[in-house]
């Protein structure tokens, strides 16, 4: 149901909109006010974080300053002080503070930020250190598959930190018991046993990047440096599968990815050089620019992000990066949601296949990366199972001249594939019962593979009764000594 004042606010149902309406009774003036103004209809909605602050200011203002939720909000830790020591270092970061703090003003219809009295913020050091607690204990609300919706704040899960090898995850799964209610609900899903006293970690950032990214943003945005077990691993004990290539002399090995620091890689296994690594050094950086315009232009210019994937990934390829590598990792997530995308009625199998074999490359780099039953290895197992799932398209006769023409063996037709799809969907279920949790039945993505399961297993069913009827239809060898 849309709220017909603003146009703006869905709700799923009459009750969860009365249950709003006290707060949204201030948000839908202000949702109004802010498109009344705004330059053009794509700016006509404020950014999550100015809604977001938004309801909470509201909040605090009709709870009081000395509520306990006032309180829980004004207890959550703020970078006031290294948001301005750090300004030279991230001058992005100040301006984005900056912005977000006019923006906040101007959204609650306020002339200056005096004015933000009664909302408990008396000073200029209040405000920044508002914006600064939001920005450090927000978490990205996704749907049940992890598409990103908008932000969310728990002050108690707030008080979770970080490891980029985490215990734990944050997901919204929506379970069973949600009946009718569409809200997504927050959960803390434990990832493996944790022992009594044990910290509850989550990650709050990518953990497919490597090292040196997940660094940068953690201190950009959170102000910290991480020293956990994953980037702390001192060098020369192993491979970060984040930053490898395959061994120049295909004996199955990794080498490090070289860089202009460290140009001489040799593979862990059989101690191989690579030849040339100012060419893998090259590549990689292209795949970087590329994987950077491509991810811009998703939206607004489908046909050139699919191009650029389409260009690069096979340089990656010839570079020797292992799937699980950034930037090729993501390059492969990219363009298999790309292709996705541009499936219709006429889908062909051109297409259906080079989606399939982007999504099992990037199933197998994330397998190398994250643990059995990370939410994002088992969304994106699921989502190969379900590629291999479609039914195969009847063969056309207008090939696709945009994909390059590989004679792949990968993925097979007829039953194989089949098979292979239900194996991938029984591998998901079990990874989705970890991730999104028991209790939950792994999910809304769970519970819909579960159904697809269950149809390929009477396919499954169906053909192997097929070739034993088959079987049983040819006339069997006449046993020795018997004529006839
Ligand atoms: C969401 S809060 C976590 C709870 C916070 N430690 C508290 O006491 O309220 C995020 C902030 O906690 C700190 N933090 C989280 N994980 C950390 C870690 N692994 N090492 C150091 N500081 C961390 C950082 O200051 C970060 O900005």
């Amino acid at each position: 149901m849309r709220c017909s004042g603003c146009t703006k606010v869905w709700y799923c149902n009459n009750s969860c909109q009365k249950t709003d309406w006290d707060l949204h009774k201030r948000e839908c003036s202000a949702l109004r006010r802010w498109a009344k103004k705004a330059p053009s209809d794509d700016l006509a909605i404020p950014s999550d974080a100015v809604r977001c602050l938004g309801r909470i200011l509201w909040q605090i203002n009709s709870k009081g300053h000395n509520s306990d939720w006032a309180r829980e909000i004004q207890a959550m830790q703020s970078h006031r002080k290294s948001i301005q020591s750090s300004s030279a270092e991230f001058p992005a970061t100040l301006e984005a503070h900056t912005h977000l703090a006019h923006s906040i003003v101007h959204y609650l219809g306020l002339s200056s930020p005096a004015e933000l009295q009664e909302f408990g913020v008396t000073s200029a050091g209040d405000l920044v250190d508002l914006i600064s607690r939001f920005i450090t204990n927000t978490y990205a609300l996704t749907s049940p598959s992890l598409t990103p919706l908008g932000v969310s704040v728990s002050s108690l899960v707030a008080l979770i930190n970080h490891s980029c090898a985490p215990n734990a995850v944050v997901v919204f799964p929506r379970n069973d018991k949600s009946k009718g209610k569409k809200e997504p609900i927050m959960n803390i899903v434990a990832l493996r046993d944790i022992a009594p006293d044990e910290e509850v970690l989550t990650a709050y950032i990518d953990t497919t990047l490597p090292r040196s990214l997940r660094q940068e943003a953690l201190k950009e945005t959170y102000s910290f440096q991480c020293q956990c077990t994953l980037c702390e691993m001192p060098t020369g004990t192993g491979i970060d599968p984040r930053e490898a290539v395959w061994c120049p002399k295909s004996c199955g090995g990794m080498c490090p990815l070289p860089n202009e620091e460290n140009q001489v890689s040799r593979c862990t296994k059989c101690r191989a050089a690579i030849t040339d690594p100012l060419a893998v050094i090259d590549a990689a950086r292209i795949g970087r620019e590329a994987l950077g315009k491509a991810t811009n232009l998703q939206f607004s210019d489908y046909n050139k992000a699919k191009q650029l994937t389409i260009n690069v990934i096979p340089i990656l390829v010839s570079a020797g990066l292992t799937p699980s590598c950034h930037p090729f990792l993501a390059l492969l997530k990219l363009h298999q949601s790309l292709l996705v995308s541009s499936f219709s009625a006429r889908l062909s199998q051109d297409i259906l296949d080079e989606a399939i074999r982007a999504s099992a490359k990037h199933s197998a780099g994330l397998s190398a990366i994250l643990d059995e039953g990370h939410p994002v290895r088992a969304v994106a197992l699921a989502e190969l199972g379900k590629l291999l799932a479609v039914d195969e398209p009847a063969p056309s006769s207008s090939s696709q001249p945009s994909l390059p023409q590989t004679n792949n063996a990968f993925p097979p037709s007829g039953p194989a594939r089949v098979k292979i799809a239900y194996e991938t969907l029984l591998q998901a279920r079990k990874e989705l019962v970890i991730g999104f949790g028991r209790d939950n039945d792994g999910g809304e993505v769970g519970r819909s593979i579960r159904d697809i399961i269950v149809s390929l297993e009477k396919e499954l069913g169906v053909w192997t009764t097929g070739i034993r009827n088959a079987l049983e239809d040819i006339p069997k060898k006449p046993a020795k000594g018997t004529s006839g």
